[in-house]
């Protein structure tokens, strides 16, 4: 079952367009909503939330359509926005009044528990927070009132690679009793080859592609060669290619077809995939 399904999400800006974006993102699972700047993942987030308005699509989450069951739906959506959504002048402690306030579900123990778990100190005002500091406790604030949903935007840009992994961590638990997912943007796309189980690709507004990372590990490969095994590609595999003074290195997306028996076919992280295609995209398929 899927706990939120975007079908041909639409939303025109004057020169940018998000254009009939879908996906589903099931049950006890994580996905990983990544592009480059410019994309459209925070606009394709701000839509998922009702932040702003689509032109088009559709959007349910738990099974019901988003705006008609907005309050009920955000009950259950932790939330972490780019920018901070909490008041440079507060404390946690203000933040937790604030917050118990807005839901119902909301868990002061849980809480300060994870202020501890990070490390974040009680009597600071965010002011003096700094920017790690700050995402830790959007962080902590949005796990507290018992979501079902984690929406994140870059959650872990600007924290330092111990903390990044302590939330994917964090992550990895959230999910654990196969209930409830996670969806969260992000440029550090090593991160997900760690613990994504979905990957959403979008490039300039369009959905290059939905996967799993088990059909992402399937079917992408690296093949480096000569001119004569590059000629042996099918052109329609690939998805990109660099040439060096060595040969060719080739990105394609099929590689279990059996032209490819006697090719040494390298793994493609998600860095690779993301840097071909929109490399890809430039060269406009040339193979010279
Ligand atoms: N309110 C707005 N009015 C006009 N254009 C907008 C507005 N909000 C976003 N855009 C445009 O939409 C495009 C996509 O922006 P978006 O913030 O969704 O990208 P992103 O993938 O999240 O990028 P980044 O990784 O840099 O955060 C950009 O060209 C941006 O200028």
């Amino acid at each position: 079952m899927d706990i939120l399904k975007a079908e041909n999400l639409t939303k025109h800006y004057s020169g940018f367009s998000l254009n009939k974006i879908s996906f589903n993102l099931p049950k006890g699972s994580i996905m990983g909503l990544i592009g480059e700047n410019g994309a459209g993942k925070t606009t394709t987030i701000k839509l998922l939330l009702n932040l702003i308005k689509k032109d088009s699509g559709k959007i349910t989450i738990f099974g019901l359509d988003n705006i008609k069951h907005e309050m009920k739906i955000k009950q259950d959506i932790g939330v972490v926005l780019d920018e901070s959504s909490f008041h440079d002048n507060l404390k946690p402690k203000d933040i937790s009044t604030f917050m118990g306030n807005i839901y119902d579900k909301w868990d002061n123990k849980k809480f300060f528990d994870y202020l501890n778990i990070f490390n974040l100190p009680q009597n600071k005002i965010l002011k003096d927070y700094s920017k790690g500091m700050k995402m830790k406790l959007s962080i902590a604030a949005a796990l507290s009132h018992n979501p079902k949903l984690l929406i994140l935007d870059e959650p872990t840009g600007g924290l330092d690679p111990v903390v990044r992994s302590e939330i994917l961590d964090i992550f990895m638990d959230f999910i654990q009793d196969d209930e409830k997912s996670i969806l969260f943007s992000t440029h550090v796309t090593s991160d997900l080859d760690k613990i994504a189980d979905y990957i959403t690709f979008i490039h300039k507004g369009n959905l290059v592609f939905t996967e799993s990372n088990d059909e992402i590990n399937d079917n992408y490969g690296i093949i480096k060669c000569g001119i004569n095994e590059f000629n042996k590609i099918d052109r329609k595999d690939i998805l990109g290619h660099r040439k060096n003074k060595f040969g060719y290195e080739v990105l394609i997306n099929n590689k279990q077809n059996s032209i490819y028996r006697d090719f040494i076919i390298d793994p493609a992280n998600l860095e690779d995939i993301m840097l071909y295609h929109i490399r890809g995209d430039i060269n406009e398929g040339s193979v010279d």
